[in-house]
């Protein structure tokens, strides 16, 4: 049997990074997926057979001889590595998988994928332990850019891992994609968490929350999830910027920050929760006519402005998102990164009476500058799961 699952990427329109520092964020899910398939291999005889990763993005396939997992994991300190409920990768647990990673050889310049490659030894080794299997993985989103594609990664591997588990009591005799029940959902939630983790280093949780419960849009502040309802739809242009950067190292130098200025990070922080709960009260506020729309896309739009100040302040910037800004402000539009920043995406309030022949210049002039301008709907599922 094959499982198949999917889970989206997110947008956070305000409060990234201070997310993580207990402040208050808004995001929501986008309409652009990480696709995972999965199933468990008969072991052929005199073989115990391998676990094999597939990363289609990259073109590049890991292979682990059952045999070599045994063997690596039969070290005593860290006991078997199967957990039936999920629990934080230890130092001693993440040397060992790191030695596995590291027999890979994978090449230089996909250096990055380390992270990814050591979440998902993590999860398969204590979901499923030794069993032979294979997983391929494939998304629609830009990796490392700022929409969630590590939540995303950890959220449609652990849904597919748990769904043919014990864990789950799921019908798997159903057509068709399926929505989870919210207890499974939690435990899919919460071993991503630990996956994004060893990606992250110190996530707040809030883009694997946002992938697999998905909503229109969501109110997050540590560890809780509120959903909130817009009254009426945003739209928003996402602009790559293509710059590469890694979210662990962007939130470890706000972290740094935070150790130098404590007074002035915390102040930071404060101003941002103030504009994350702002921004929901207006996000959920009614409008009746197109004056009404305007005054609350305005509202939407300062706000989005003061955050990417507040994000210039904690180190998180860089002169690729400042180009958007300014290129986007020359047709009076308020953009803010969006995600770890220090390149990856930038947002842009399309507001509602904009006429597309204005939409169509804005991203022809990003385009000549070299960027990449994508459409998503903002709000969608969360996690689904299908079985065949
Ligand atoms: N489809 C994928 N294939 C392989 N690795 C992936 C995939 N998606 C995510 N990853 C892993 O996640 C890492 C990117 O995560 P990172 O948190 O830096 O960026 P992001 O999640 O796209 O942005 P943000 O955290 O700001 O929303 C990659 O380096 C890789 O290890
Ligand atoms: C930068 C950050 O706030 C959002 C990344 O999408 C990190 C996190 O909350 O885990
Ligand atoms: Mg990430």
């Amino acid at each position: 049997m094959e499982v198949r699952t999917r889970a989206p990427g997110k947008i956070i329109l305000s409060g990234e990074h201070a997310v993580v520092h207990g402040s208050t964020a808004v995001a929501a899910a986008i309409d652009l997926y990480t696709r995972v398939s999965f199933r468990l291999l008969p072991p052929s005889e005199g073989d115990a057979g391998s676990v094999e990763l597939e990363l289609k993005d990259t073109g590049l396939a890991f292979s682990w001889p059952s045999s070599r997992l045994k063997e690596t994991f039969s070290f005593e300190a860290i006991g078997p590595p199967l957990s039936p409920t999920p629990r934080p990768c230890s130092p001693e647990h993440s040397k060992l998988i790191a030695s596995l990673v590291e027999e890979q050889n994978i090449p230089e310049a996909k250096i990055w994928l380390r992270s990814g490659i050591h979440a998902f030894l993590y999860l398969y080794t204590s979901i499923h332990g030794f069993k032979p299997g294979k997983v391929v993985i494939s998304s629609e989103l830009p990796l490392g850019s700022g929409l969630g594609s590590s939540a995303a990664f950890c959220v449609s591997l652990s849904g597919a891992l748990l769904a043919l588990s014990d864990a789950f009591s799921i019908d798997r005799q159903t057509k068709g994609w399926l929505e989870l029940e919210l207890s499974e959902l939690e435990l899919v939630n919460k071993w991503a968490f630990e996956g994004e983790k060893i990606i992250h280093g110190k996530p707040s949780g809030i883009d694997n929350t946002v992938s697999t419960f998905g909503g229109s849009m969501i109110k997050f502040r540590s560890g809780e999830l509120t959903h909130i309802r817009s009254s009426t739809p945003l739209r928003m242009l996402i602009t790559n910027t293509k710059v590469g950067r890694n979210t662990k190292a962007l939130v470890a130098g706000v972290s740094e920050r935070v150790l130098k200025h404590p007074d002035a990070m915390a102040a930071v922080f404060r101003a941002v929760d103030s504009i994350s709960k702002e921004l929901s009260v207006i996000i959920e506020s009614p409008t009746s006519d197109d004056v009404s729309i305007i005054a609350k896309e305005e509202k939407l739009e300062e706000l989005m402005e003061m955050n990417q100040g507040l994000l210039q302040c904690m180190g998180v910037s860089h002169a690729s998102i400042e180009t958007v800004l300014r290129t986007t402000l020359k047709y009076k539009l308020a953009s803010k990164l969006t995600g770890a920043g220090g390149g990856g995406c930038v947002l842009t309030l399309l507001p509602t009476l904009l006429s597309t022949k204005i939409v169509d210049k804005v991203i022809a002039e990003l385009e000549s500058c070299g960027f990449q301008c994508l459409k998503a709907e903002v709000g969608g599922k969360g996690l689904e799961v299908c079985f065949s």
